[in-house]
C-alpha cells in the first residue's frame, strides 16, 4: 500500500493494522497445545457436555496443577487463555444463577492468572478469546464463511453458540478493509490530502455497510430462546452481577475476591476505533463503561485506539477544508456507523428484550416449560458485559447521531440535506 508513514505513531498504527490483517486473513490460529497440556484440552473440548451432565466441576477438581512456562508463542498463550476461560465460565455457571461458587480452584486459577498476565488480558472469557481466537477453517483453502468455519472450543448452546461466535467473527472480517483505510485517512489529514481522506472515508463507509449486512446473519444462525435461555449466562461475568455480588476468589492468586465483566462485543476494538477517528464522544456513564471495556482487549488493540485518539480531530479538518466531497464522505461515514448501531439495537431487542418479556410472562403465570423461563433473572436488565442494556445502547447511538448534527450544522445551511443523512 502506498501509505507514507510520517511519525513513529503512524508506523505503530500501520504495523498494528498489518499484523491484525495478517492474523485474521493469512494465518491459521493455534489449534493444539503441547502434549503436556492434554489434561486442560481434554476437559476444555468437552465443556458443553460436562456442564450439562453436571460433571465439569468435579473434573476440574481432579485436574493437575500445570506450569504455564511451557507456553511460549503468542498463539499458544491465546489458545491456553481460551481453554482456561471456557473452563472457568463452565465451572462458575454450571449450576445456574443460584448455584454459583465463590472460589475458582487453584489448578485452574493459578495458570489462568499467569497466562492472562503474559497476554495483558483479564482472567475471564473475552471477545478476544471467544471470537478472535476461536475459529478454524474446515478446508484450509476454502472461504471464510459460515459453512467452512468452525469453533475450536464451545460453551452450551449447540449450533446457536457456533452461530453467535462465527457471525461476530464475520462482522470483524467485514471490517478489515476499513482498518487498512484508517492510516490512509490519518496520513491524508496530516499532509492535507483532501482526496485521500475522502476516499478513505468512503471505503470505511462501505465496510460499515458490510458489517451491518453481516450482522443480519445472526437471525439465521442463532435461536433467540437458546441465546437468552441457555447461552447468555456462560458469557456473564462477576462484576455488576447480582448473582455474584462479591466477585470471585482466584485461589492461590489472591485471598480477596476479584471482579471482572463478562464477554461482550463492546470489547471489540472496531467501534472504539471508528468513534475515535470520527470524534464521536460518549458521556460520563456510557463513556466510562466503554472505556473500561478497553481493559478487556489485547494491549495492541487498546494501543491502536489510543494512538488514533491522539491524532488531530478529523471533524475540524473537514470543517476547515470546506470541500463538498470530503464533507459528504465524513457525514456518510458517521451515518453508516449510526445505522450499524441502530441495527444492533434491533438485534439486542430480538435476542434479549423480547425473550426477557416472554420469560417474565411465563414466570407470572407459573409456567416453566419453555427454554426462556430457565434464563437467569438477575441478567434480565443487564448485558453480559454488565451494562444496563437499552439505556446504555440508546445513549451510545444518540451520541453518534449528535456527531452528524454537529457537523451538519456547521457545513450545511439546508436542513433537508442534513436530515437526508440522519435518516439514511
Ligand atoms: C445476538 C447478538 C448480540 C447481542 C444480543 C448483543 C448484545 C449487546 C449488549 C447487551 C450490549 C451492551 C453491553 C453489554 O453489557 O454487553 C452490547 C454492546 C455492544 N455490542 Fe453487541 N450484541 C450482539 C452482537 C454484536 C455483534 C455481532 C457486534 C459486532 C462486532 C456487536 C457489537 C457491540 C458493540 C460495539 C457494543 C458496545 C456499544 C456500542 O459501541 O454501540 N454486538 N451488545
Amino acid at each position: 500500500t502506498a501509505v507514507h508513514l510520517q511519525s513513529p505513531r503512524a508506523v505503530g498504527i500501520y504495523l498494528f493494522i498489518f499484523l491484525f490483517y495478517a492474523l485474521i486473513l493469512l494465518q491459521r490460529l493455534q489449534e493444539e497445545l503441547p502434549s503436556y497440556y492434554k489434561p486442560w484440552m481434554d476437559i476444555a473440548l468437552r465443556v458443553p457436555e460436562l456442564v450439562l451432565s453436571h460433571e465439569l466441576r468435579s473434573c476440574i477438581h481432579k485436574m493437575p496443577l500445570l506450569s504455564s512456562q511451557l507456553l511460549q508463542r503468542h498463539r499458544e498463550l491465546r489458545l491456553a487463555h481460551l481453554a482456561l476461560s471456557v473452563m472457568s465460565m463452565g465451572y462458575v455457571w454450571q449450576e445456574g444463577e443460584n448455584g454459583t461458587v465463590q472460589v475458582l480452584p487453584r489448578n485452574l486459577a493459578v495458570p489462568f492468572w499467569e497466562v492472562s498476565q503474559r497476554l495483558g488480558l483479564p482472567p475471564i472469557l473475552t471477545h478476544a478469546d471467544a471470537v478472535l481466537a476461536n475459529w478454524r477453517k474446515r478446508d484450509p483453502d476454502g472461504p471464510f464463511d459460515m459453512q467452512n468455519l468452525e469453533l475450536l472450543l464451545s460453551l452450551p448452546g449447540g449450533e446457536s453458540t457456533r452461530g453467535f461466535f462465527m457471525v461476530t467473527l464475520l462482522v470483524e472480517l467485514a471490517a478489515v478493509p476499513s482498518l487498512r483505510n484508517i492510516p490512509i485517512v490519518i496520513n491524508g489529514v496530516r499532509s492535507g490530502d483532501v482526496e485521500a481522506v475522502a476516499k478513505g472515508l468512503e471505503e470505511i463507509s462501505e465496510s460499515l455497510q458490510d458489517m451491518k449486512d453481516t450482522l443480519k446473519l445472526m437471525q439465521a444462525h442463532v435461536e433467540p430462546s437458546v441465546f437468552y435461555g441457555i447461552m447468555r449466562i456462560y458469557l456473564s461475568g462477576w462484576k455488576d452481577n447480582p448473582c455474584m455480588p462479591k466477585g470471585l476468589v482466584y485461589e492461590g492468586v489472591q485471598t480477596e475476591p476479584m471482579e471482572y465483566s463478562g464477554g461482550s462485543a463492546a470489547q471489540s476494538s472496531l467501534l472504539h476505533c471508528y468513534d475515535e477517528l470520527l470524534g464521536v464522544q460518549h458521556e460520563t456513564e456510557s463513556g466510562a463503561f466503554l472505556f473500561r471495556m478497553r481493559n478487556y482487549m489485547l494491549p495492541a488493540h487498546k494501543q491502536l485506539i489510543q494512538d488514533i485518539s491522539r491524532e488531530r480531530p478529523l471533524r475540524s479538518f473537514v470543517q476547515q477544508q470546506d470541500n463538498e466531497r470530503l464533507s459528504q464522505a465524513f457525514q456518510l461515514c458517521v451515518s453508516k456507523l449510526l445505522a450499524l448501531r441502530n441495527y444492533h439495537i434491533t438485534v439486542v431487542s430480538r435476542f434479549v428484550t423480547v425473550p426477557a418479556a416472554r420469560a417474565r410472562q411465563l414466570r407470572d403465570t407459573g409456567e416453566a416449560s419453555e427454554m426462556v423461563s430457565k434464563a437467569p433473572t438477575a441478567l434480565e436488565e443487564r448485558g453480559t458485559g454488565g451494562s444496563g442494556i437499552m439505556s446504555f445502547l440508546k445513549t451510545v447511538r444518540d451520541e453518534t447521531r449528535d456527531e452528524i448534527a454537529k457537523n451538519a450544522s456547521n457545513i450545511y445551511s439546508r436542513p433537508a440535506l442534513c436530515m437526508a443523512y440522519v435518516s439514511k
